[in-house]
């Protein structure tokens, strides 16, 4: 299905990827283990079309050619990459992150499916599934990472070092979660430093150093060989690398060019690419260690349902959510942060139509709130209404005044 032939990138004179060759089958989970700076993130770039270097050789998906490709016709090819660091919006809700993630042609008509697909891994989510998302447990956002990566409906998934920063059990949950991924059919590559785990789950594994492939065997078989023990296993201190092509190689990175001091960084690019928006993020930081797991916020108290506002012509998905009102909260959520990469051309949100008439305004006339949420919509509701009744009480106060 994805097949990565004599793939290499360089960063301006910095060679990153040296003719690295991959595949990846329906229903196969593939791991790629490498040192730091071994190229392991280049790789996955490369596949997304969001390496920032310079990109030769050959990535097919059912036979088409990716490389030169946009990132998001690539996500239309049926590739999603769940970036390095999540990148997930932390101001939106879950529902909200899960629902960008089916911006795609590809994934539009089948949202509902997916999403309860999506639930269905991962029924954390479902539960939590009106929590804003940077209360989330660093667990529950990874999974809110994943079920987005999902929600594009793709046929492989690429993940950047998905446990990073989760504690133990968690990062067990996780690679539960990910073979319960391979088991509906889809293909997952993946990026990891945690080599017993991902051995453990994955099919097949490729040792990836100083920016080459240097072997590739069953996963249980990589597991076995004292190399690979030696060096991703916790064997003996391990200075040389692993893996049977190059046995002596050394597993320190290579000196790496310096990286851009500003703009995007890697995984809000891929963010990005995923689902065509990304929210500011420090560049590259490892996500805080996994705290104890957190209880849900209470319920929010009950508040009265304003009368619908006929809604956008674009807007209505299958899960009944306002996807246009997500994705410009998104964006403003990006543009306050500052820093956000800019927004791939994508079909524009269709235009507000003209607001109807109201036959009857309130004392004050409701404010456009256009693009914005309905929660935003219900809270002026509350308002609007408790400043009506404090009006009628100083009425009634006033009235009964000699
Ligand atoms: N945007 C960039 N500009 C310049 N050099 C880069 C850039 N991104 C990566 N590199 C360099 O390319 C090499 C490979 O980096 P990459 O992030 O792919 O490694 P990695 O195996 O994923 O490492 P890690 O496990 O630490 O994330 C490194 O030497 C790195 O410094």
């Amino acid at each position: 299905m994805l097949e990565v032939k004599g793939l290499s990138a360089a960063y301006g004179q910095h060679p990153a990827l040296n003719k690295a060759s991959v595949r990846v089958g329906k229903g196969e989970i593939v791991v790629i283990l490498g040192a730091n700076g071994a190229g392991k993130s280049t790789l996955l770039k490369a596949i997304s079309g969001i390496c920032e270097g310079k990109v030769t050789g050959s990535v097919r998906m059912n036979g088409h050619e990716l490389v030169g490709m946009k990132p998001d016709r690539i996500v239309e090819e049926g590739i999603a990459l769940v970036p390095e660091g999540r990148g997930i919006f932390g101001d939106l809700t879950v529902e909200e992150n899960l629902t960008l993630g089916a911006y795609s042609e590809r994934a539009k008509d089948a949202e509902r499916t997916n999403l309860d697909r999506v639930y269905a891994l991962f029924p954390k989510l479902l539960e939590r599934r009106r929590q804003v998302a940077r209360t989330m447990s660093g667990g529950e956002q990874q999974m809110v990472a994943i079920g987005r990566a999902m929600m594009s409906n793709p046929a492989i998934l690429t993940l950047d070092e998905p446990s990073l920063g989760l504690s133990p059990l968690l990062s067990k949950e996780l690679f539960q979660s990910l073979r319960a991924v391979r088991d509906t059919g889809i293909g997952i590559l993946l990026v990891e430093q945690n080599a017993k785990a991902s051995l453990a789950i994955a099919d097949r594994g490729y040792l990836l150093e100083n920016t080459e492939i240097i072997h590739e065997d069953a996963a249980a078989s990589l597991a076995k060989d004292p190399a690979v023990q030696k060096a991703y296993l916790g064997g003996a201190a391990a200075k040389g690398g692993a893996g049977k092509a190059k046995p002596q190689a050394n597993a320190m990175p290579a000196p790496s060019a310096p990286r851009p001091a500003k703009g995007p960084s890697p995984s809000d690019i891929a963010a990005q690419a995923m689902s065509g928006l990304a929210p500011a993020r420090p560049a590259k930081p490892a996500p805080a260690p996994e705290p104890a797991p957190r209880p849900a916020p209470p319920p929010a108290p009950p508040v009265a349902r304003p009368a619908p506002r006929p809604a956008p012509a674009a807007t209505p998905t299958a899960t009944g959510i306002d996807t246009a009102s997500i994705v410009a909260k998104a964006a403003s959520q990006s543009s306050r942060k500052g820093g956000a990469p800019a927004l791939p051309p994508r079909p524009a949100p269709m235009p507000e139509p003209p607001k109807p008439a109201r036959a009857s305004q309130p004392t004050r006339p409701m404010p456009d709130l256009g693009h914005h949420s309905d929660r935003l919509r219900e809270v002026l509701t509350e308002i609007e209404t408790a400043a009506q009744r404090a009006r009628d009480r100083s009425r009634t106060r006033t009235r009964g005044k000699p």
